[in-house]
């Protein structure tokens, strides 16, 4: 998996998004200008993929909740793009498989020469006109630091499943706060090994609004403006959501 100025690559984050705040969204342009201004290629395209209800982590609001602010939040993008794929199976779909899922529809997408899936629904993330770019489109598992540093968590990942991601797709990890990616792939003899297919890119503007801070602001009555989209705001108002209960936030 060479990377080249002319390798096409998409974008996935796999998260909760509850609520999506800004720096889910900006993580990609980040991600983006790195990637093109070091020439290690072409980003033509970015996708947001909410993870399943089941996940049941805390403060998980229904995926009909988050894939509506997710899509608010991404009104002004023209190149990032929201998959509800994942909300839609039966169950949790482990981030291997979310990867693959993806890769194999890009890849039938782009080798379907007589319009067979023309004919069908095309899902919003397939970037526009993607069809005319020449050859194959690599994707990749964007996330910030702490979803690097996850993987070190005993039985959250598979290691066949981290071999799936870092070997076939590859990942591009933004920097977080207190998080240090180099000597955590140091540390790491998997992530050493496949070194050449991680890409870290500095956040200058760190900025460490969570979904979790979110969602204590808004659950103790404060005000979130400046730190969430306006729109999604008003969304979680306006269903009471995080405790908001139509209150002042
Ligand atoms: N401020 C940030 N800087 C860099 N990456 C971020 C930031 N906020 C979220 N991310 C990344 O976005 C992806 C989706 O994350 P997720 O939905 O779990 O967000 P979160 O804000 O960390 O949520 P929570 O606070 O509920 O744990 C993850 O890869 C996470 O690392
Ligand atoms: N084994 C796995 O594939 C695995 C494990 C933990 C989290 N994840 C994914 O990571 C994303 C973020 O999860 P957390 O918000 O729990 O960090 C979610 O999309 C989740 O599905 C995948």
């Amino acid at each position: 998996m060479r990377m080249t100025s002319s390798t096409k690559i998409m974008l996935i984050a796999c998260g909760s998004f509850s609520p999506p705040t800004p720096m889910h969204f900006r993580m990609f342009e980040i991600a983006r200008d790195h990637i093109q201004q070091m020439g290690l290629g072409q980003v033509v395209g970015g996708i947001v993929s909410p993870v399943h209800d089941s996940y049941a982590k805390k403060g998980l609001v229904s995926a009909t909740h988050r894939c509506a602010m997710i899509k608010i939040g991404l009104k002004t993008s023209d190149w990032i793009h929201l998959s509800d794929w994942e909300t839609q199976q039966e169950e949790w779909t482990r981030t291997r498989q979310v990867l693959q899922y993806h890769q194999n529809y890009i890849n039938s997408y782009l080798k379907d020469t007589n319009g067979t899936i023309n004919n069908q629904h095309i899902p919003a993330w397939i970037p526009e006109g993607i069809k005319r770019t020449a050859g194959q489109v690599q994707l990749k598992l964007l996330c910030g630091a702490d979803l690097l540093e996850s993987f070190a968590t005993p039985g959250l990942w598979k290691d066949e499943d981290l071999e799936a991601i870092l070997g076939y797709h590859g990942i591009v990890v933004i920097s977080r706060a207190g998080s240090n990616p180099e000597q955590f792939i140091f540390n790491s003899d998997l992530l050493s090994r496949y070194r050449r297919n991680i890409t870290i890119v500095t956040n200058w503007v760190t900025n460490d609004v969570s979904s979790t801070l979110i969602r204590k602001l808004l659950s103790r009555g404060l005000s979130v403006k400046y730190l969430l989209d306006d729109h999604v705001a008003e969304y979680i108002r306006k269903f009471g959501l995080f405790g908001t209960n139509n209150e002042t936030s």
